[in-house]
């Protein structure tokens, strides 16, 4: 359609050009083109945003249910692959691991080296027989008549090369990823290959290479299920030390190292470096440097003798990422120091007594398999640093690969048999099955763990039960001290009653009082102006005449009343003692002398005088109280009798006649009037308010009234000052100011 529409533009054109002037000819065409062109772009903008919509409503419409669904399922689906894969997997290790129990957890592979140079140029010939290879057997052709066949788990042909050798040997190295501890070490004569089958050189890579770089395999194939560590130590025995063949000698002295046996039951060498290798090349670079540091020299059967075990241990820490299953397990790779015999290798000095140690310490190795074929009781791991090492990793629950080395020349058939005999021994060890090698240091710190956790959560629960009875605790102290506080207040409000009550009735009272006083006052005036003379100065005053009684009829407080007031003085011991004697006491004072009286006696001056008339009249308060005269305390006998005041007076009874009969004398002297005694007979007054007088004991003995009024002591009434009584804790009996009015 564009294109017909270019064309009919174009024809317009020509046809444009072919009407118009020159002028013109060249500006219409072009606005007409302008134009079409602006079509052309609105057309264009608007398919644009057509397209537009159908993208976004393609993108709207991607997330279908359908699609969405069977995404879901996909997702299942690959959770379930991959369940049933981890559990093919462990399935197919088990079975694995069983295949390798059936062939023997220790198995023993025979190598032989091919003739070296100088062994063919001498025309040396081989005495082994590899024609059976085939069914793992070889021959040793001892003479021309006599042949030894050995049998071996394997048997490498002298032109096997390094792969085969760890083809065979890869599955068992391998198991140490699964948590299997491996040992695999070269055992064999000098100059056999040993350290050529193990380490290699660089263009024929041993097994120590290839296993590591088979362990870094596997661990990136089980990446998704597995994360492992992988960590290198290097280490040699040299005439029975260990020394720690990645330690910078350079830098630091050379330590000595031992062995030791871990809470786990494993035997570590504790100060050995482990070092983390993450890849090929770090393992590389290790070996090399370890190797350079070994303890090499020569001798006649080998230039470059390993005059040292050396052995390289690789840790691998396992961890299952779907069941957190850990595991801790080691390889152990062993390149033996070669067995010789000494007198054929024609050494000495230094180089004899290696020979020495490499030979004792073969021999305890064989020692340990030969207890362990035999199924001894005990293994002697300890009698050297080799065997007391691989521990762990020799026999019992671990995966042993003895790979033997032997000469195919005859010069060495004595050695190549010996090694041969040694091998088939360990060949015919029965280890149990393998035991997987679980991560135990972390069981123990989980275990550790677990236990303080349970101690925590004790503590813990201990602190909760404490914190729970404290808070009870403070809730009822909380209560309590609420309830308190109500009671304090309420007690607040009662004494402010009490307060107001009292106030009201000390007023009333005193109002009473001196309502009553003022009455008595003129009824007093009155009398005394009608009959008697007001009373002169004290020197001049004469011998009482008459007695008058203007005593109230009752007492504005009851006697009980203020002996029960008393009884509420302060509480403390001393007061409640003395105020518990002072009332037992006038009990009985009250008993023998009632009824109690009081008598007030108005007594006149001897010279009246106009003056002395307009003076104040005087009252004399009386007290005559009928007393046991035990009781009595007289001044004159207060001496003899320890007379200490007014509250001792009836603490001594008066037991003595010469004390009666002074008694009655005094009594007699000071007894009261007739008329008096009528009087005070019909006057109830308050034996309490003369407690302590000490002319108060007898009715009969206060005979003479002036003296008696001088002597009292009278007690306090007022609610006001019984109130302050009790505050001061002072007992109802006081001596206090004489009441004598004046
Ligand atoms: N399978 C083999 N193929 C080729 N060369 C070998 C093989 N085995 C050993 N050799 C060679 O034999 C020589 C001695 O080997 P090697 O040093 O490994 O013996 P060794 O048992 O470790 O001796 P020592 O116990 O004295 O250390 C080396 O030069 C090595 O290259």
């Amino acid at each position: 359609m564009n294109r017909n529409s270019d064309c009919d533009d174009e024809n317009t054109q020509c046809n444009g050009i072919d009407d118009i002037s020159p002028d013109q000819g060249h500006t219409i065409p072009i606005l007409k083109k302008i134009l079409d062109l602006s079509t052309k772009l609105q057309d264009l903008k608007h398919r644009h945003i057509a397209l537009s919509d159908e993208v976004k409503l393609t993108t709207n419409s991607f997330p279908d249910p359908n699609f969405l669904k069977s995404f879901q399922l996909l997702g299942s689906e690959y959770e379930l692959l991959k369940r049933k894969y981890l559990h093919e997997s462990s399935e197919r290790m088990r079975l694995y691991n069983e295949v390798i129990e059936l062939k023997g957890n220790i198995r023993v592979f025979c190598r032989c080296r091919p003739l070296s140079e100088n062994e063919i140029a001498n025309g040396t010939a081989s005495v082994i027989n590899f024609e059976s290879s085939h069914d793992n057997e070889l021959q040793v052709i001892c003479s021309d008549t006599s042949k030894k066949q050995f049998k071996f788990d394997f048997v490498f042909k002298p032109e096997d090369n390094q792969e085969v050798v760890f083809a065979q040997t890869k599955p068992i190295v391998t198991s140490v990823m699964d948590g299997y501890n491996v040992c695999i070490f070269a055992y064999g004569q000098t100059g056999t290959g040993k350290t050529f089958t193990m380490e290699g050189t660089p263009e024929h890579r041993g097994v120590n290479y290839r296993t590591l770089d088979e362990l870094f395999r596997i661990s990136e194939e089980r990446r998704g299920t597995m994360k492992y560590e992988l960590l290198v130590s290097m280490l040699e025995v040299y005439n029975e030390k260990i020394r720690d063949l990645l330690a910078d000698s350079s830098t630091q002295p050379t330590r000595k190292l031992e062995i030791k046996q871990a809470v786990d039951g494993t035997h570590e060498v504790p100060g050995l470096v482990e070092a983390p290798v993450y890849g090929i090349e770090d393992v590389w670079g290790m070996l090399k440097s370890g190797n350079r540091a070994r303890s090499v020299g020569s001798t006649c059967a080998n230039e470059l003798s390993s005059r040292s075990h050396c052995l390289l241990r690789v840790t691998v820490m396992g961890e299952n990422l779907l069941s957190s299953q850990r595991t801790r397990s080691h390889l152990w790779l062993v390149d033996l120091a070669g067995s010789e015999r000494v007198g054929r290798t024609e050494v000495e000095g230094e180089r004899l007594k290696e020979s020495q140690f490499i030979n004792k310490s073969l021999s305890a190795l064989g020692d340990v398999i030969s207890a362990l074929a035999s199924k001894s009781a005990h293994i002697p791991y300890r009698n050297s640093r080799l065997t007391h090492i691989l521990q762990s990793s020799l026999g019992g629950d671990c995966k042993t690969l003895m790979i033997v080395q032997v000469s195919p020349s005859a010069r060495d058939l004595g050695e190549t048999l010996c090694s041969l005999n040694f091998a088939t021994r360990v060949r015919g060890i029965e280890s149990g099955p393998a035991r997987k090698q679980m991560d135990l240091t972390e069981l123990f710190k989980c275990k550790q763990m677990v236990e303080k956790l349970k101690h925590d959560d004790k503590e813990t629960k201990k602190l909760q039960d404490n914190m729970q009875t404290l808070q009870l605790r403070l809730a009822a102290k909380e209560h309590i001290c609420r309830t308190l506080q109500e009671k304090v207040r309420d007690l607040e409000s009662q004494i402010a009653e009490e307060r107001k009550t009292r106030l009201k009735q000390e007023g009333r009272s005193l109002a009473t009082a001196s309502a009553l006083v003022s009455s008595k006052k003129a009824a007093v005036q009155k009398a005394v102006t009608e009959k008697k003379p007001p009373l002169g100065p004290s020197k001049f005053r004469m011998p009482l005449r008459r007695i008058s009684n203007f005593l109230p009829s009752s007492s504005p407080l009851p006697s009980k009343k203020r002996v029960g007031t008393s009884s509420m003085a302060p509480a403390s011991a001393h007061g409640k003692e003395n105020i518990a004697r002072t009332t037992s006491n006038i009990e009985k004072a009250e008993g023998l002398s009632r009824p109690r009286r009081r008598v007030s006696i108005a007594v006149r001056a001897p010279a009246p005088s106009t003056a002395q008339l307009l003076q104040p009249r005087r009252r004399v308060s009386i007290a005559a109280i009928r007393l046991d005269t035990s009781y009595i305390t007289t001044p004159l006998r207060a001496s003899a009798s320890g007379f200490n005041g007014g509250s001792n007076i009836m603490e001594e009874p008066c037991q003595q006649s010469s004390i009666r009969s002074r008694k009655a004398r005094y009594s007699r002297l000071f007894g009261p009037l007739p008329e008096l005694r009528a009087l005070n007979e019909n006057t109830p007054i308050a034996t309490s308010k003369f407690m302590g007088s000490p002319m108060q004991a007898d009715s009969r003995v206060a005979k003479h009234p002036t003296l008696v009024a001088l002597q009292r002591k009278p007690l306090l009434w007022s609610p006001l000052k019984l109130r302050g009584l009790k505050n001061n804790r002072r007992t109802l009996v006081l001596p206090s100011r004489p009441s004598i009015e004046m």
